[in-house]
């Protein structure tokens, strides 16, 4: 294992002891560009909860390597956003930058000027101004993502980020995502468009609250692997007896 890659041994994350993923164990290399893929239900956005530490284990292990909490860049699934809050669109990207700035500091010219250029180049030019409530959905995206260029984050989590988004759209927020992987950061996305994600994604971990496969896209993503992903949802049964993990609240 690479020092900074990010590894999971037997990971277990339960809500009330049902576990929403089971013994998952494997590593996401240090500038990989990986796909989670996998039905409705698997898992997909508890394990990127679990990998920026907002979610406690129910067992096993994840080793982050090098990277520290103020390098995992986050963009969670937009219906968990409220865009009602009357904040401006270039304070939405300035927060990208808060991490290295301190929380309390005054916003520097510099920063300001980042932030225009991250908008322009997820083509928002002249957008600083806008409340967030009066994009529409694909021009939010847009300034999410220009909020993750900001943050300049060495561990990118996407959780859908292309859900709902237009052809155009997701064209242009693929090549942001090609940019981050040629920069070498390490990018992980939640997709459903298993043709998204043969042809942009080299890596694929396929999650069905077990893994079901993990590796490069072409050995993971076939016909046989998402049918077995299929029928172990369909197997799947919500009232099942309580997972046998230690319970660590007693530790
Ligand atoms: N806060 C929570 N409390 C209890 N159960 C939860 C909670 N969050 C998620 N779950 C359950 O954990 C399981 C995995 O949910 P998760 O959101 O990770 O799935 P997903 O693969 O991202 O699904 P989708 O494709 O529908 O977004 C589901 O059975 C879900 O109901």
């Amino acid at each position: 294992m690479s020092p900074s890659s990010i590894h999971l041994q037997d990971v277990t994350i339960a809500f009330d002891r049902h576990p929403a993923v089971h013994h998952l164990s494997g590593s996401f290399v240090p500038g990989s560009l990986t796909a989670i893929v996998g039905p409705n239900g698997a898992g997909k956005s508890t394990l990127l909860r679990a990998l920026m530490n907002d979610l406690p284990l129910a067992s096993g292990r994840i080793d982050r390597g090098h990277v520290m909490p103020t390098d995992i860049g986050y963009l969670p699934q937009a219906a968990d956003i409220d865009r009602r809050f009357p904040i401006t669109v270039g304070d939405v990207v300035l927060l990208g930058s808060w991490r290295q700035a301190g929380a309390f500091r005054a916003v520097s010219e510099g920063s300001v000027s980042e932030a225009r250029r991250a908008l322009s180049s997820v083509g928002l030019t002249g957008f600083e101004q806008r409340l967030i409530g009066t994009l529409s959905a694909g021009q939010f995206q847009r300034v999410l993502f220009a909020r993750l260029l900001l943050q300049n984050a060495k561990l990118i989590l996407l959780d859908e980020p292309f859900t709902a988004i237009d052809a155009r759209t997701t064209h242009d927020l693929l090549q942001v995502v090609r940019r981050w992987h040629q920069d070498g950061r390490t990018v992980i996305a939640v997709l459903h468009d298993v043709e998204q994600v043969r042809a942009h994604f080299p890596q694929t971990l396929l999650l069905a609250r077990e893994p079901v496969a993990w590796g490069p896209t072409a050995t993971t993503m076939t016909s046989d692997y998402l049918m077995r992903a299929r029928l172990m949802a369909e197997r799947w049964d919500e009232t099942a007896a309580i997972c046998d993990v230690p319970d660590q609240s007693a530790a």
